[in-house]
């Protein structure tokens, strides 16, 4: 047993030697490959990228459990099934007797992570454009392709998932063709989840995507594009050099904050760090350098050498929050560690925006900004998964721009919107606006058209994707406020097209909106909390439904509770939550007085944990309760 055991550990020590030996190696420009794969979500691109960091030896299929993908890092990505931070990995490939060093960038498939998707590819010279053939082109197909044609990247188109009996690779290989231009005979057909034809995608890789164009003799440039924390080390960033070669000792500076740092450690990923001596011009690898704080690491910074400044590369359009919302702890005492936690979480994601608010109901909480809702969720679990902390979230708001006659306001959170008195001072109301693609069969655009219009879409356009047999697909265009998607607009998509549309959409500016400040009074005073920021038209609607919600989840006071809704003076609902008398002692006679003042006594300590709204006492989890929707 102890001999096996030694043995297996020798095997993994020598194949470890082995490989990092031969990362050791010095590869030159010609003999680099960078890339990453692009799809729409759940199409496999973890799935093939688990298959080629395998076939080129980089993991051992024993070294991970079953259906665990190696490149899906963080706790929230394994529990979702989806890849929320874009990762880096090198591999080591032998193509008739010469090494290759294929740096693979993994992307992130929601639209939310548009922002890690554009960001990865800038340090690619190609892109694998990986389509389910089962389900064909879909919404963030097209968004992918797009970027990656901007970037002048060579795409190598790749049809997954053939093993699967509803798999149809010619006729979707017939709609790349139809929808980007693609020859089918450029289409590869794999299986990632098999290893079937994956060996091909090696070799397209080599022989359609070119090296990177990089000169070792010319000045140092690496583009910073990436970058985490590590507790010990600082900020470790992720670059891709340019030109030169970059070597630990080495003096650098960055073109964007001028400050100066020394190279104490160097290498790639492999896909955990592999520290080499260099990293040569083309390659793409990390670098750990004193640098104390994250905002130093600025994302799409150029590097050079101390002494022989270069010009700066064209940077990233930094990343835009899209979706606001307040978070509070549970407990107000709290607050010291959820802020604390936040800091430390948007260390390694450094699109989330962070201002302090304060609510006279919620107390002490943080005001932050998100690429998006998925986006918001996702950092609400890492909060919750990570530093143990159960937080309250309001309702999701999205940017608005309020003109008055001599300046522009920019208001995210609805407690700062003007009231309807105060309204007599605003030119003009605009809220943000998105241009919408939504995918789907013929037979749900109906439906789709429909759910497009009660969310106030305008110039409805729709074209058809192809045709095949009896399956036609529809891709239909529109411009959308963007408020109407942060709600529950994605569910109600699959829900309304039995899972099959799919929907990509991008930024499109602003437009002057009827809009109005929606606040919730109890007893007659309002929560500040809860206000909402809703259009003229879905007044109503809202209302009643906040109302409700409101009625069921508040707790019975021992008195009558009017709850309202209102837009300034006018009440647009109404609930009434009639009295109730909490009779801790009821039951309790004569011998039990000990028991009773115990009862007493418990409650006095609930009654800490209660929050007063004018005469209404409410448990803060009341709020969780409400908001968690
Ligand atoms: N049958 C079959 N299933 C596959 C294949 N490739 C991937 N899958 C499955 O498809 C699902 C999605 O695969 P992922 O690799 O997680 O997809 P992804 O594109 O990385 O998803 P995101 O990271 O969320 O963008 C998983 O359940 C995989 O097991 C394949 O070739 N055949």
């Amino acid at each position: 047993m102890l001999e096996c055991w030694r043995r297996a550990c020798l095997e993994v020590f020598q194949r470890n030697l082995r490989s990092h030996n031969a990362l050791r190696r010095e590869f030159s420009s010609s003999a680099c490959r960078n890339f990453s794969i692009i799809a729409h979500i759940d199409h496999g691109k973890s799935t093939l990228a688990d298959r080629l960091l395998e076939l080129t030896g980089t993991i051992d299929k024993k070294d991970r459990g079953l259906n665990q993908q190696v490149l899906d890092k963080l706790k929230v990505e394994r529990e979702r099934g989806i890849t929320v931070k874009a990762q880096t990995a090198s591999m080591i490939h032998t193509h008739e007797g010469r090494k290759y060093l294929l740096n693979l960038i993994d992307t992130p498939g929601h639209v939310d992570f548009a922002w890690e998707v554009s960001r990865s590819m800038a340090a690619c010279q190609g892109a694998l454009l990986l389509v389910d053939a089962t389900q064909g082109v879909q919404a963030q197909s097209i968004s992918v392709f797009h970027i990656a044609k901007e970037r002048g990247l060579t795409i190598i188109p790749v049809l997954n998932k053939i093993d699967l009996p509803a798999a149809q690779p010619e006729i979707i290989a017939a709609q790349m063709q139809s929808t980007f231009g693609i020859n089918p005979e450029d289409c590869l057909h794999i299986s990632a989840k098999s290893g079937k034809g994956v060996e091909k995608v090696l070799d397209a890789i080599l022989a359609r995507i070119p090296p990177p164009r990089a000169d070792a003799n010319a000045p140092l440039k690496a583009l910073l594009f990436d970058s985490s924390y590590d507790r010990y080390r600082g900020v470790i960033s992720l670059v891709n050099v340019q030109s030169g070669v970059l070597r630990k000792g080495d003096k650098i500076a960055s073109c964007h904050t001028r400050k100066k740092y020394d190279i104490i450690d160097l290498g790639i990923m492999h896909p955990e760090e592999v520290s080499t001596t260099s990293l040569r011009p083309g390659q793409v690898g990390y670098i750990a350098c004193n640098m104390k704080e994250s905002s130093e690491a600025h994302i799409g910074d150029t590097l050079h050498r101390v002494g022989s400044p270069v010009e700066s590369m064209p940077g990233f359009k930094p990343a835009k929050a899209m979706v606001y919302a307040g978070v509070f702890p549970v407990d107000s005492n709290d607050f010291p560690k959820l802020e604390e936690s936040i800091k430390r979480l948007t260390l390694t994601d450094r699109s989330v925006e962070v201002t302090r608010e304060s609510s006279t109901a919620l107390g002490q909480g943080c005001r932050l900004g998100f690429l998006g809702t998925l986006h918001m969720e996702v950092f609400r679990q890492r909060l919750e998964d990570e530093y143990n902390s159960s937080v309250i979230i309001t309702a999701p708001t999205v940017p608005y721009k309020v003109v008055y006659r001599d300046r522009t306001v920019m208001v995210s959170n609805p407690t700062d919107f003007p009231d309807p008195e105060a309204m007599i001072k605003v030119k003009d109301i605009q809220e943000p606006i998105v241009s919408t693609t939504i995918i789907v069969p013929q037979e749900y655009l109906g439906e789709m058209m429909d759910l497009c219009y009660t969310h106030r879409a305008e110039d409805l356009d729709h074209r058809y994707l192809d045709i095949s047999g009896d399956s036609a697909r529809i891709i239909l265009t529109c411009i959308m406020p963007l408020s109407e998607i942060v709600t529950d607009f994605f569910d109600k998509l699959k829900s309304r097209s039995s899972g099959f549309a799919s929907f990509d959409y991008e930024d499109a500016g602003y437009k002057a909106s009827n809009l109005s400040k929606m606040t919730f009074l109890l007893n007659g005073r309002p929560v500040d909390a809860l206000a909402l920021i809703v259009h003229r038209t879905a007044e109503q609607e809202v209302g009643r439904a906040w109302v409700k919600k409101l009625h069921k989840v508040i707790p019975r006071q021992l008195f009558e509770v009017p709850i309202q809704a209102a837009v300034g003076r006018r009440i647009i609902a109404r609930e009434t939550l009639s009295a109730y008398r909490a009779d801790v002692t009821a039951g309790l006679y004569g011998g039990h007085y000990e028991r009773k003042l115990k009862h007493l006594e418990n409650q006095k300590e609930s009654k800490k944990k209660m929050k007063k709204i004018g005469t209404v006492e409410l448990p803060q989890e009341a709020f969780y309760d409400i908001l968690k929707t």
